[in-house]
């Protein structure tokens, strides 16, 4: 069968290609990107603010990067995590969702609504995670968020009030979900023992994740403290990133939130995308056996032109961790997590390979612009996966751990099209093919 496919296909590869020069001649807009590689204006926000280069006079120039989540600067919010010392993703959360930043009561009421749905169903556990393993747990995950919508009541309800509190039971399931999956796997395809804990309604979601994870439940508060940063610097990107846009294109339809939030969770499990956390620890993980942490800049250089030249890892030719299609010369929380990870690295001796890490971009960013005359940045996958690893949490989970923290913005940027623009998406493709008649079959 394969073998008459792979020729239909060869056939149809004859007969249907199409030229290159025909984008530029209707002046499509690949990736739906402007010449000068900005997105194309597909909606308006309140939500953050993506901001990678200036434009000036019309033309756009390289910047530094920032994030704002309701108009405040991210790294404010991390800078409040180290002077008061406490959990901010829920707080990030309570500002994404609702736009403002929650007094102490408000702030007490929404951990409590979160907390409250921690718990899974009655025998969700057993019948559906237990009952099910899989291998892949990005997939895993889409079917658990599709199994919710079976626990709904009223999951065809897309108010947009209903839309927040379901998106709030999402949000605040998620995580157990994802731990919950994981033990699963490794319990029965990597022969391992089970370890099922119950949630702790009292701790954080980073404390959560780091207690579900754990074969005695411990970690220490730095630990989650690093992670709850983690969380907020992927909580949201705006509403042209893949899977929020995904997200809101499904939605556009009328169609149930579960949906648009399994859609939104395949967009991220691209390798381009929120997969990038898990290909850069093979990328990383293949270079370092071919030439060690101690290799030299040059050693470097040699396989990140193998890269490039498709010739190395996946053989895609691209360089995972790096790159952005908005960030230009740097990504704000690629530079935070940098930071992190270095501190982590010091305290677990593995400061030669976090130093492999940063050579390795610099190199991999001179490299680029040799070749291709534009400056890229580390993105905020290049060091996510090597924080996960000082903090003993599994590749597995890398992508996951992104949709934990995503699922707020994908459900605020669900909403806010809901109220304002509330439009099906659906733009338009130019026919650039011929007409012909209609044969008999034994004409043909
Ligand atoms: C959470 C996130 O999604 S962050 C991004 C995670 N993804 C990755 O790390 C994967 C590696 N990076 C990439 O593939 C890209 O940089 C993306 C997908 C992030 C952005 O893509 P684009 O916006 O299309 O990048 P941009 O317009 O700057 O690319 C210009 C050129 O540089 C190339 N380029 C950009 N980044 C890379 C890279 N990391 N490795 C190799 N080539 C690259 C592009 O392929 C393109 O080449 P072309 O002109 O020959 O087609
Ligand atoms: O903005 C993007 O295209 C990708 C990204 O960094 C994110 O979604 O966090």
């Amino acid at each position: 069968m394969e073998n008459r496919i792979q020729s239909f296909f060869e056939k149809s590869l004859e007969e249907n290609q199409i030229d290159n020069e025909l984008y530029k001649k209707y002046s499509v807009k690949k990736g739906l990107r402007n010449e000068d590689g900005t997105g194309v204006l597909v909606g308006l926000t309140k939500i953050s603010d993506v901001v990678g280069y200036k434009k000036v006079d019309g033309e756009k120039f390289d910047d530094y990067g920032s994030l704002y989540y309701r108009g405040i600067n991210v790294k404010d919010i991390i800078e409040a995590q180290r002077q008061e010392k406490r959990y901010l993703f829920e707080e990030v959360c309570f500002l994404i969702l609702f736009g403002y930043l929650p007094n102490e009561q408000e702030f007490k009421e929404f951990k409590q609504i979160l907390s409250d749905n921690y718990e899974l169903p009655p025998h969700y556990l057993e019948g559906n995670i237990l009952g099910f393993p899989a291998k892949n747990l990005m997939n895993k995950l889409q079917q658990e968020v599709l199994m919710l919508y079976s626990y709904d009541d009223n999951p065809d309800n897309t108010e947009t009030r209903e839309t927040l509190e379901k998106g709030i039971n999402l949000l605040a399931k998620i995580p157990s979900i994802v731990c919950y999956t994981y033990q699963t796997k490794v319990h029965y395809f990597d022969e391992q023992s089970l370890f099922i804990h119950h949630v702790n309604q009292d701790y954080s979601i980073a404390e959560t994740i780091l207690s579900l994870l754990r074969d005695d439940g411990n970690f220490s508060e730095k630990e989650a403290e690093i992670l709850d940063i983690s969380l907020v610097l992927h909580a949201d990107h705006g509403g042209g990133n893949n899977s929020t846009f995904t997200n809101v294109v499904i939605s556009s339809t009328g169609t149930d939130i579960y949906s648009a939030v399994a859609g939104a969770i395949g967009s991220l499990k691209g390798p381009r995308h929120g997969g990038a956390n898990l290909a850069v620890k093979k990328q990383m993980e293949l270079a370092i056996n071919e030439i060690s942490t101690q290799a030299s800049d040059e050693q470097i250089r040699t396989i990140i032109q193998r890269i490039l030249d498709k010739d190395f890892n996946d053989k895609s030719g691209l360089i995972y961790g790096i790159g952005h299609a908005v960030y230009t010369l740097s990504d704000p929380r690629s530079e935070i997590l940098a930071a992190k990870c270095k501190e982590l690295a010091m305290e677990k001796n593995r400061l030669e390979e976090f130093e492999f890490y940063t050579r390795f971009a610099m190199v991999a960013i001179d490299e680029i612009y040799t070749r291709k005359g534009i400056r890229v940045c580390t993105n905020v996958d290049f060091y996510s996966g090597l924080v996960y690893d000082m903090l003993d949490i599994p590749s597995d989970l890398y992508t996951l751990l992104f949709v934990a923290a995503r699922t707020v913005g994908w459900i605020a940027h669900n909403i806010e099209n809901k109220l304002y623009s509330n439009r099906i998406i659906r733009p338009a493709t130019k026919y650039v093919g011929g007409i012909d008649e209609y044969e008999n079959i034994e004409d043909r």
